[in-house]
């Protein structure tokens, strides 16, 4: 049942939206094509910075029923969130492995903890997702994704905590590794996408993008986002 998503899919990450119109900003953005909305959870502790919470998310869901929010949960404890964002309206929970396993001599093995929180996210509703920062290798996640564990894997292209960083072209590799040794894995990327870097992600095989200040701050939202899926699409 894992991996029902695989199509070319762009995430807007509303973190670069004008938080004073966030509903409509939304609204804005999947009119002008975007297929997720990607909401960026920060706790002020696993991040340097603090963002969003379940009742922003909770908002949203009132204001736009049908849309598939992406919830990244830069966070600390992402046990303790789990059911207060399904009930918010969550649609999918990616947390960062580093947050569950922090330990790097333990990358290797298979962590009950790692495969207790994907199993927690799943029957509270929500599509799993893992995140690895750019340091932390792919293989870290190979065998939650062999076990079925994982619905999308979230390959950070910049160091996590902000938005408008310069894209790191060191990661393309793992997109690479990760595709070739699963053809059919949801490989998202986020951090400093745009027309001018989706190009080496897409072709490493990359599915979802997610693009915060390439599309808000952009004139022509309508065409950024357009280009990010034409890229995508031409490459899977
Ligand atoms: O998770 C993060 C940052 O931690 C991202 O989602 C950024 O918010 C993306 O912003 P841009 O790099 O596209 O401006």
């Amino acid at each position: 049942m894992s991996h029902p998503l695989l199509q070319p899919i762009v995430a807007p990450s509303i973190l670069s939206a004008d938080f004073a119109n966030l509903a409509k900003e939304c609204q804005q953005v999947l009119e002008a094509g975007a297929d997720w909305l990607h909401v960026d959870i920060m706790d002020g502790n696993f991040v340097d910075n603090l963002t969003i919470g379940p009742p922003v998310v909770k908002s949203l869901r009132k204001h736009i029923p049908s849309a598939y929010f992406d919830c990244h949960l830069m966070v600390k404890d992402p046990f303790k969130w789990v059911k207060v964002f399904s009930q918010a309206g969550a649609s999918g929970y990616t947390f960062h492995l580093e947050a569950v396993e922090p330990n790097p001599n333990n990358w290797s093995k298979t962590s009950p903890r790692v495969t207790s929180l994907c199993e927690d996210i799943r029957y509270h509703g929500m599509k799993v997702g893992i995140s690895i920062k750019p340091d932390t290798p792919w293989q870290a996640l190979e065998s939650y994704i062999s076990a079925d564990l994982v619905d999308v894997v979230l390959i950070m292209t910049v160091q996590p905590g902000f938005g408008g960083q310069k894209f790191i072209p060191e990661t393309v590799s793992k997109v690479a590794s990760l595709r070739k040794r699963f053809p059919k894995l949801n490989i998202e990327v986020d951090g400093g996408i745009a027309p001018d870097t989706i190009q080496q992600v897409a072709k490493a095989g990359a599915n979802i993008a997610v693009a915060g200040s390439a599309i808000f701050g952009s004139d022509d939202r309508q065409r950024v986002i357009s280009i990010l899926k034409e890229t995508l699409k031409a490459s899977n």
